[in-house]
């Protein structure tokens, strides 16, 4: 048997056609809906990533203004664009591309972005929201793996879901909202003494580590969901992810390649945020 392949370049377009509507709608009414994306320093990764989510905010109709600044760059002074920017109008999302220069202090920064336009869904008052169930922005990167999820027509009620990471960004947010769904879910980490154990008996498997290949065939349910969020440059620069394609292919019901699958997913859910955001401001 060989997994069937989740399409997530296929499945970004047609959410970046959904958010362009939405877009084109406020514009007509007069608010474009607005993204600030700022960089700081010169992290290669880091510069793909942002001008890909500038590139789709244009053809999404949506405005976003990218503001690069050198390593260099203070706290104080990032405080304090960050303060311009929750005043502006025409900014409705602020994105901080991460990470940031050791200097400088991610969270303290994150707390300084109004939460109304904390598109990321990384704010205090996001992930509090997320964890109550309240109306909030959900981290990208778990929204769009839910939206794949949703595509196949997974049934969550009553699965068990295990995911591989605990980070603020993707692991805890994306273990809430699989429980959000009603699956029952195990959250794996470094510390997880024989994670085999809990992969094996997972009908969704989400791994967000960031180890190259390290969830192999031997550690998959045969028939099961596997989403891989890893990110990984390999020594000859090809790009690969957390589980090893090749083998657990043959084992999974289900698959996302890399690259091709939560990437750009990710993306398509910024947008997403950013025009709810627009939405919600327009009234
Ligand atoms: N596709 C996309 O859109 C995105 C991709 N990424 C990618 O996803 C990956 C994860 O990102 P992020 O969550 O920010 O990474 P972090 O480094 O913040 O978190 C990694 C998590 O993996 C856990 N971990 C490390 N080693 C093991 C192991 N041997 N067994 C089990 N768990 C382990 C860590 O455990 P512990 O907490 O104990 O340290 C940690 O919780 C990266 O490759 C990143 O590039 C990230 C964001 C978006
Ligand atoms: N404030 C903030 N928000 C983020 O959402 C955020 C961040 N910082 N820092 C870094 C991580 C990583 N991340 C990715 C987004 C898209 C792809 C993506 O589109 N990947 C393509 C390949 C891109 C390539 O070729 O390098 C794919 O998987 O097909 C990857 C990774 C968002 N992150
Ligand atoms: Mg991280």
């Amino acid at each position: 048997m060989t997994a069937q392949l989740i399409d997530g370049v296929a499945l970004a377009r047609q959410w970046r056609a959904r958010v362009a509507e939405r877009a084109a709608a406020l514009a007509a009414r007069g608010h474009r809906p607005g993204l600030a994306v700022i960089l700081v320093g010169d992290d290669a990764a880091s510069q793909v990533y942002v001008r890909n989510k500038v590139k789709a905010c244009g053809e999404a109709g949506i405005h976003s203004v990218l503001e690069t600044y050198p390593a260099s760059l203070t706290q104080d002074e990032l405080l304090a664009r960050i303060a311009a920017l929750n005043a502006d109008p025409t900014i409705h999302g602020i994105l901080v591309q991460l990470p940031l220069p050791p200097h400088i202090d991610a969270q303290r920064v994150i707390e300084a972005i109004a939460p109304a336009k904390d598109v990321d869904g990384f704010h205090v008052a996001n992930a509090g929201a997320l964890l109550v169930g309240q109306r909030g922005y959900w981290p990208c990167t778990p929204y769009g793996c839910v939206k794949m999820l949703e595509h196949i027509g997974i049934e969550l009620r009553g699965k068990h879901a295990v995911v591989i990471g605990r980070s603020n960004i993707v692991g805890k947010p994306m273990a809430l909202l699989l429980l959000q769904a009603n699956a029952t879910v195990t959250i794996c980490h470094s510390a997880t003494a024989d994670l085999g154990h809990f992969t094996r008996q997972a009908d969704v498997v989400v791994a967000a580590v960031g180890r190259p290949r390290m969830l192999t065939a031997d550690m998959v349910k045969p028939g099961a969901v596997v989403l891989d969020v890893g990110i990984n440059r390999l020594p000859d620069g090809k790009l690969c992810g957390d589980v090893d394609f090749d083998t657990v292919r043959e084992v999974a019901g289900w698959i996302t390649p890399v690259p091709g699958g939560v990437g750009p997913m990710t993306i398509a859910m910024l947008l997403l945020n950013t025009v709810e955001a627009a939405e919600r401001a327009a009234g």
